[in-house]
């Protein structure tokens, strides 16, 4: 078989009989192709020159017969059980007529050790590779399902204590990541061969038996024994782990309704059984065929169930069980045609590996001590103090604050840098200050300034601040421009020497302008001219904003607003100048028209006089050199007033820039010695993570010891439940009889 490659592996297995048909099976000697001769209409040779003999040619990976169960375990199953345990979903299923050996081949006779089956073989190989692979830690779950009459049925509920499989609240579901599962199903930890065992054959003991007129002991349903493996390298502590599916699937008897000759509960089951593989040869004819995009799984329980065990990242193998009998021929043919339809499925196997995130987290916990140590030494070796990655204290913070405001007014060159921390804080007060400022800008701009408004809270605020901060910070700048009453009148006197000084050296006059938002700076010029009797600010009275705002005019704002004036004059100006032009320009414009007018005029006069020559038609000539120097001139004044519009939008562009200028400084210098910025909360988090403790799995297990005490455990509980008990002769050890079975978890 080829697990792990591209294709579906089939595998055709012929039930032992006495009466083998060779003439009609002939299983060639490469041990892959059986052909199929068959004589058709031969029950109603009616004419005998129209029976005709047809044959059939069907190569797959292998036929099996008279082959042992070891054989076949060793050739269609090994290696899918490898497989799963190195993180590829396998299936295996048996498919073909009631009666022709598919319970047989895949869980075998349960009263002999050698004729057992496909799946204690793959359990008992499952914990041996356990056992083998020290180096990883298994984990391994089953789960029994079975599906009949479209129902879904737990044979492994028995076990949590009902007293009949459980068919209730179960429904198939799909998660990204977990692929498809039967949520409501119960999934059992297993630790050992016996174990998993003991869990086969008490759902075996469940399944649903009916009796058949072609095999007494048929099985109407389809079966979903499921092996789940986790497997978790214990040498590498990476987070990384597996998981993997094997499915072993023993589906009803696939022969068409009218070979049953079932009636009622019977016809009902038939009536399913054959629903549900027909949309099983549907999907199989979809997944085969590259150019369909969608495949009908869901269309019944059990292709939906089987949908990631049919293909794609699956090794699936399938085993047609077939007849050797000439009566079977028709049914036998419609297997092996199932079964080279099956061999055409293309398979893509890929490893299930996941990210365990606990295991992460304790991974970066480690890795984070690490380097913390790493750090430390580092400190230690340049004499640097350690502790550099704890969070910050609020005495660092607050110096850090200092620091900060005290860079951005110009009075702190440089920032020192101690750690990333520390980068970190300095970076949190550059964007709180930027982001104070952003709002307070744009909710000024926003309100038209309203500088009348008293903001009571604000006050309040600025006083608080006022008092607690005030002292320290003098000390600490020594360069505050912080308006104290004291340093708010040297400030103050100092400015209006400046002032003075710039006025003497013949700025623009400033004009007035209605456009302007705030106060207009001219009537502060006239105050500045005057001694400023009153004291702007007083430690126990907050200022208005607007009586902050005339004072920062006069002191740290007046170069701004200075050049805020001398912009606004110049655009008054240019704008002056654009309305004479304007004017002139219309004028011109006016004169244009008059004597194109008066041009027109005369040539109308002439024209109703009837009689004049070609001269006589023109206008008067002075007319005309009249109307060519206007339009002369009023091209030259339109350009000079597109250039003076142009000059216009530069100016009121620089006007406003100075504005917003001058409100941001305005507002940061008010917000730093009134207000004082938010505080700023941290919040921590406690990330209490439990961990994991690897589940050990050595189990015990050789030969057939663990098949039988299953087996005998088995039996037990079934003589418990009064059900048909036949003593059996076993061969189990005392100490395998006090093993207890697995516990089970609830319903997952
Ligand atoms: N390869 C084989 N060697 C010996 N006995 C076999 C073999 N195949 C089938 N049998 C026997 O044939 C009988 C029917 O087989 P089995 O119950 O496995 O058929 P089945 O296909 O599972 O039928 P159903 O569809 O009803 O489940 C059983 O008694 C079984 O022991």
């Amino acid at each position: 078989m080829k697990a792990h490659s591209g294709e579906v592996g089939v595998f055709v297995r012929i039930r032992p009989t006495a009466n083998f048909s060779r003439d009609i099976i002939e299983c060639l000697p490469d041990g892959q192709t059986v052909n199929i001769h068959h004589k058709k209409d031969t029950r109603k040779p009616l004419d005998p020159r129209k029976i005709q003999l047809s044959s059939w040619s069907f190569r797959l990976e292998g036929v099996l017969q008279d082959v042992s169960q070891e054989e076949v375990y060793a050739r269609v199953c090994r290696r899918v059980v490898l497989g799963a345990l190195d993180g590829y979903n396998g299936t295996v299923m048996c498919f073909g007529q009631t009666g022709a050996g598919k319970t047989y081949t895949m869980t075998g006779s349960t009263e002999s050790y050698k004729h057992r089956g496909i799946t204690p073989r793959a359990l008992q190989e499952v914990f041996q590779e356990v056992q083998k692979r020290a180096e990883h830690a298994f984990s391994v779950y089953l789960s029994y399902l079975e599906i009949y009459n479209e129902t879904l049925v737990d044979l492994l509920s028995s076990l949590q204590g009902s007293a009949h499989p459980s068919h209730r609240s179960m429904v198939i579901s799909e998660e990204p990541g977990r692929g498809v599962f039967i949520r409501g199903l119960s999934l059992h930890p297993v630790h050992s061969e016996e174990d998993a065992l003991n869990l086969l054959f008490e759902g075996d003991m469940n399944r649903i038996i009916g009796s058949h007129a072609l095999n007494r002991n048929s099985s109407r349903s389809h079966c979903i024994f499921t092996v789940h493996i986790e497997s978790r390298s214990r040498t590498l502590s990476d987070a990384k782990y597996v998981t993997s599916k094997l499915n072993l699937v023993d589906l009803a008897g696939s022969e068409r309704l009218g070979n049953t000759g079932s009636e009622g509960q019977m016809l009902k089951e038939a009536m399913y059984i054959n629903k549900s593989l027909s949309f099983l040869e549907q999907a199989i004819l979809a997944l085969a065929d590259r150019r369909r995009d969608h495949v009908p799984f869901r269309q019944t329980k059990l292709t939906h169930a089987l949908k990631d065990s049919l293909g794609g990242n699956c090794n699936t193998v399938l085993v047609a069980n077939i007849y050797g009998e000439a009566s079977q021929t028709e049914e036998t043919l419609s297997t092996l045609r199932f079964a080279s339809r099956m061999k055409c499925v293309r398979t893509n196997p890929a490893v299930n590996e996941h990210m365990d995130p606990a295991a992460q987290i304790k991974k970066l916990k480690k890795d984070v001590q690490m380097l913390k140590e790493e750090l430390s030494i580092c400190n230690t070796l340049v004499n640097r103090p350690s502790a550099l990655h704890e969070p910050l204290s609020e005495a660092q913070l607050a110096e850090i604050d200092s620091q900060v405001q005290r860079y951005l007014e110009g009075s702190l060159k440089e920032i020192s840098i101690t750690s990333v921390s520390q980068v970190r804080a300095v970076f949190a007060q550059f964007k709180l200050a930027v982001h104070g400022q952003e709002q307070k800008v744009n909710a000024r701009l926003c309100q038209t300034y309203n500088l009348g408004e008293k903001d009571q809270r604000a006050d309040a605020t600025a006083v608080k601040k006022w008092d607690t901060r005030g002292s320290s910070e003098e000390i600490e700048t020594g360069n505050t421009n912080r308006p104290s009453s004291t340093r708010a009148k040297t400030q103050k006197s100092k400015d209006k020497q400046s002032q003075s000084k710039r006025q003497g050296e013949g700025g623009p006059r400033l004009e007035r302008e209605q456009e302007l938002e705030e106060p207009d700076p001219d009537s502060q010029d006239t105050q500045e001219s005057q001694p400023h009797g009153k004291e702007p600010f007083h430690p126990d009275s907050t200022p208005t904003k607007a009586e902050a705002f005339e004072d920062f005019k006069l002191g740290r704002g007046s170069k701004l607003n200075r050049i805020l004036k001398e912009n606004k004059a110049v655009l008054l100006e240019r704008r002056s100048l654009h309305r004479q032009l304007t004017e002139e320009v219309n004028a011109v414009k006016r004169n244009i028209d008059c004597t194109t007018a008066t041009i027109q005029q005369h040539r109308d006069t002439r024209e109703g006089q009837g009689r004049y020559s070609d001269l006589e038609r023109e206008p008067d000539a002075t007319l005309l050199m009249q109307l060519r120097d206007l339009k002369i001139l009023y091209r030259q004044r339109y350009e000079v007033l597109h250039d003076i519009k142009a000059e216009i939008n530069y100016c009121q562009h620089l006007v406003d820039q100075c504005r917003v200028r001058l409100l941001s400084e305005f507002e940061r210098w008010y917000e730093k010695y009134f207000l004082g910025p938010e505080e700023d909360l941290e919040t921590s988090m406690d990330n209490t993570l439990e961990q994991c403790e690897d589940n050990q799995l050595l189990p015990e297990s050789s030969g057939s010891e663990s098949f039988h005490n299953a087996r005998y455990k088995m039996l037990k509980r079934r003589n418990t439940r009064s059900l048909c008990f036949t003593p059996v002769q076993r061969n189990s050890s005392s100490r395998s009889e006090q093993r207890r079975l697995p516990q089970i978890p609830p319903v997952s």
